[in-house]
């Protein structure tokens, strides 16, 4: 054996320095399986000069409009963001059926998923209730089949920064977790008649860099112009891409599984929309959350467990 082989395995290892020094407050609510800890001051403060860079507008496709931050959130903070949120956050690997022309197959979301927010139709109060957001009274119990959650405030503090960069307006945080290049997000757009006719949504980029695969929607038959080409981007950490305009009505966006060790770090996309009506809330914690095991990061393993 080389002697620098004997003197690791003979030295003490040396605890991890963790890549943020935790904030003692935290968020709680009656939905959330345990407590979420504040956002690590040391990054509030670096997210108070978002966006990093100045977005470009990418709209010289065809029914193409959004805009790409190299990256919205500091580079010299966004790992510390991504293991933070990794940490902290609860996950689920969601199982569903779906029925086509009468045959029914069994889905495994191929990633770890949660949601946090309610459509503009309720609101939360400061103390957690929820209410009808037109009367401020309490929503009555049958409005939703799910359980709302109220974002963490880690989650607040970057959906209100993104509203002040954007103009934009959102009530939802979906948040995905790629374990590694084997997890993915298959070819689809983000159209639901519940987000309104132009939906616009933040996507944060934190930890891994993956690519972002682009393809037009078929163009219907007769249409004179060709279809334009597929775009890839390859996000990185801190990156966002905000899809504004007719980009989810006729753009579909993938993230496809990946071979090699680059997505082996992990990566987590963040999600920012807005759902009008409550429909769209019953489809998202279906969805994100389900009714299976609950997850969370062990350090010492270096995976998601399950979590009681
Ligand atoms: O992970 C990403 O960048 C994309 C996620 C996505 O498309 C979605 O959650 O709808
Ligand atoms: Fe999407």
């Amino acid at each position: 054996m080389k002697r620098g082989a004997l003197d690791s395995f003979f030295k003490p290892v040396a605890p991890k320095k963790p890549k943020y020094e935790a904030n003692a407050k935290t968020s709680t609510h009656p939905t959330y399986p345990f407590a979420v800890p504040h956002l690590p001051e040391a990054f509030a403060e670096q997210l108070q000069f978002t966006p990093a860079e100045e977005g470009k507008v990418m709209n010289e496709e065809k029914d193409l409009d959004m805009v790409y931050y190299q990256p919205y959130i500091p580079r010299s903070i966004a790992d510390g963001m991504f293991e933070y949120l990794r940490q902290e956050l609860f996950f689920y690997r969601v199982q569903y059926t779906i029925k086509r022309g009468g045959v029914t197959t069994n889905i495994n979301t191929p990633r770890f998923t949660t949601v946090f927010g309610v459509d503009a139709t309720s609101r939360f109060m400061e103390d957690g209730s929820l209410v009808d957001t037109k009367t401020g009274n309490e929503v009555e119990k049958g409005r939703y089949k799910c359980k709302p959650r109220p974002l963490p405030q880690c989650l607040q503090v970057l959906k209100d920064l993104t509203e002040g960069a954007t103009g934009e307006n959102f009530n939802f945080a979906l948040v995905n977790y790629y374990a590694d290049g084997q997890d993915s997000i298959s070819y689809h757009s983000d159209d639901e008649r519940f987000l309104g006719p132009l939906p616009t949504i933040a996507s944060f980029t934190l930890g891994a860099k993956r690519d972002f695969l682009m393809k037009h929607k078929p163009m219907p038959p007769g249409e004179s112009v060709a279809e334009p080409k597929q775009i890839k981007l390859g996000l990185a950490s801190g990156d966002m891409v905000l899809m504004r305009g007719k980009t989810q009505s006729c753009w579909l966006h993938s993230v496809p599984k990946r071979a090699g060790d680059e997505a082996k770090q992990g990566r987590i996309n963040i999600t920012f929309r807005k759902a009008m009506v409550r429909g769209g809330t019953d489809n998202y914690y279906q969805y994100n959350v389900g009714v299976g095991e609950t997850y969370k990061w062990n350090g010492e393993e270096k995976k998601m467990k399950c979590w009681s």
